[in-house]
């Protein structure tokens, strides 16, 4: 992976309008293959809106989304994960009657056939640390578990490109340890956009960061100089831990 190489990823002057409130503001953004990323920022910048662009579920008032070469702004979101990208929101995607396995094995059921769909279900059984619970009703999982559920339903669609919205959010310390190496392993094969508040764990995975700020990217650079950085404690970190 080099700088020169062409993007995974990239927008141009994306933006979202909500009748007078601009959302996301001319949004130049590019993600290399293989990369993962943070969006940080403080609540309102924008972060949210412009994940649901990427998968479709919002229509961008105007500018650009390059997926691959191919533009995909506007898509319906079914088109987009078939091209690639794969999303878990922080709204619940789950079977909670269903066993572990059951949920992951319909994911992977969607593009594969029965008995591919089992094999695909053992290995991220395996890979989300849940072999060993595969039978239990995903209702009776502890959070941390019923997100990398979520997780392992995302993986069962192949996405070269893995968004994910706050995956640690309501983590115990154990389980955000546990998520941090996941998302590292995840790395290994696939590009990732994680939006985090933190910043312990963004401090765990992160290489680059971008932060947003009113709609717009205040700031992009390695985790370090970014958490260092004036602007960033002023608009964002504020009395957060960040030493
Ligand atoms: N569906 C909507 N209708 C109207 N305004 C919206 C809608 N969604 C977001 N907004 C507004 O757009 C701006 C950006 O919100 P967004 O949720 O994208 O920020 P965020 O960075 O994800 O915040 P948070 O960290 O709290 O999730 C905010 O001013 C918000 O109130």
């Amino acid at each position: 992976m080099t700088d020169t190489a062409a993007p995974l990823l990239s927008t141009r002057s994306l933006t979202m309008l909500f009748g007078g409130v601009v959302a996301v503001d001319a949004v130049d953004f590019s993600l290399a293959p293989g990369e993962l990323r943070c969006l940080i920022g403080p609540n309102g910048a924008g972060k949210s809106t412009f994940f649901k662009m990427l998968s479709g579920q919002y229509v961008p008032t105007a500018g650009e989304i390059t997926f691959r070469s191919r533009s995909i702004a506007g898509s319906a979101p079914h088109e987009i994960a078939r091209l690639g990208i794969g999303i878990k929101t922080q709204v619940p995607n789950v079977f909670n009657g269903l066993d572990v396995h059951e949920n992951i094995w319909l994911a992977a059921r969607r593009r594969n056939s029965p008995s591919t769909a089992r094999r695909i279900a053992r290995d991220i059984l395996e890979r989300i640390r849940l072999s060993h619970r595969s039978m239990v009703p995903v209702g009776h999982l502890s959070h941390g578990q019923r997100q990398w559920v979520e997780i392992g339903m995302v993986l069962a669609g192949d996405p070269e490109l893995v968004l994910l919205d706050e995956p640690a959010a309501g983590m115990t310390d154990e389980e955000t340890r546990l998520t941090a190496e996941l998302i590292r392993e995840i790395n290994a094969s696939r590009a990732l956009i994680i939006v985090e508040h933190d910043i312990q764990f963004i401090r765990m995975i992160a290489d680059k960061v971008t932060v947003f700020h009113q709609g717009g990217i205040l700031m992009e650079d390695k985790a370090d100089t970014v958490l260092k950085d004036q602007r960033v404690r002023d608009v964002y970190l504020g009395k957060k831990e960040y030493a």
